[in-house]
C-alpha cells in the first residue's frame, strides 16, 4: 500500500503546540515529530511508497533521508486538497493501489500498530479516530477506490458518515497525535522516536 502525508511548512504548523518550547525550537519539533513518524512508517513493510505532500519542499527536505518522496502541494491549499493530490499521484502510477492519508504528528507510532491497522481493514475503506475519539489519525481507501479524505474538525465522525468503518483494535501508539503541549506529554509516557525525544531538554512540559 502508499501512504499521503502532509506537511505545512514546519514554521506554519502545529500552531496548537506553540509553547511547548522555545519559539526558534518549534520548527525543530515540528519536523521531530514527523521524522518519528515516518521512520516508523517507512520500517513497515507493507508500505511500499510514501508522498510527503508539502505547502514548502525545502523547508521538510531533511525528511527524503528517511526514504520519502516529496512533492508540492496543489493550487489549492487546504489539508484535504493536499491529501487529494497525493492520492492522485500514487493512483496515477498503480490505480490498483489501496491508498492511505496518515498524519505527520504521531511520534509515538510503532510500525505492529500500521500492520495491524492494516489487517483489520482488510482492504475496505477505513479510519482510525484519533485517542480524543473526534479527529482521524489514519485513512485507508478501499483498493482501488478514490481516497476521499474528509479532514478537519470532528473528522472522525465525517469519515464514518463517508461509509468508512472505525477500526476498533486499541493502536494506542496510531492513534496519540500531537496537537496540544498536553498530547506530547501524553505520547512523552507512551514513548516517542529518537527525534522527539532529543527534544526532551528543550520541552518546557
Ligand atoms: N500540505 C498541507 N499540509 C497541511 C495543511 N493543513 C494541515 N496540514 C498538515 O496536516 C497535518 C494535520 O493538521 P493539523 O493537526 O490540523 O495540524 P496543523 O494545522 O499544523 O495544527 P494547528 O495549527 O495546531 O491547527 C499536519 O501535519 C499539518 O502540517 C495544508 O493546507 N497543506
Ligand atoms: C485535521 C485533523 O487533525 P487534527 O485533529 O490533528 O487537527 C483531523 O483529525 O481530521
Amino acid at each position: 500500500m502508499d501512504l499521503v502525508v502532509p506537511m505545512k511548512h514546519p514554521r506554519d504548523g502545529k500552531s496548537r503546540l506553540r509553547g511547548a518550547v522555545e519559539p526558534a525550537h518549534h520548527p525543530g519539533l515540528v519536523l521531530a515529530l514527523a521524522k518519528d513518524t515516518l521512520a516508523a512508517v517507512v520500517s513497515s513493510a507493507q508500505v511500499r511508497r510514501v508522498l510527503l505532500v508539502a505547502a514548502d519542499p525545502d523547508a521538510v527536505k531533511t525528511l527524503s533521508e528517511l526514504g520519502v518522496e516529496i512533492v508540492e502541494e496543489p493550487a489549492e491549499k487546504t489539508l484535504n486538497a493536499a491529501f487529494r493530490h497525493g492520492a492522485a499521484l500514487l493512483k496515477a502510477d498503480d490505480p490498483d493501489t489501496i491508498v492511505g492519508a496518515l498524519q505527520a504528528d504521531l511520534p509515538a507510532l510503532r510500525a505492529g500498530d500500521l500492520t495491524a491497522a492494516l489487517a483489520e481493514a482488510a482492504g475496505r475503506r477505513a479510519f482510525v479516530a484519533d485517542r480524543q475519539g473526534t479527529g482521524t489519525t489514519l485513512l485507508l481507501a478501499a483498493a482501488g477506490e478514490p481516497l476521499d479524505p474528509r479532514f478537519g474538525p470532528g473528522s472522525a465522525r465525517s469519515h464514518a458518515e463517508s461509509g468508512a468503518i472505525p477500526l476498533r483494535q486499541a493502536l494506542p501508539t496510531l492513534r496519540s497525535d500531537v496537537d496540544t503541549p498536553d498530547d506530547l506529554a501524553h505520547v512523552r509516557a507512551l514513548g516517542v522516536g529518537k527525534h522527539t525525544s532529543a527534544y526532551r531538554a528543550e520541552l518546557f512540559i
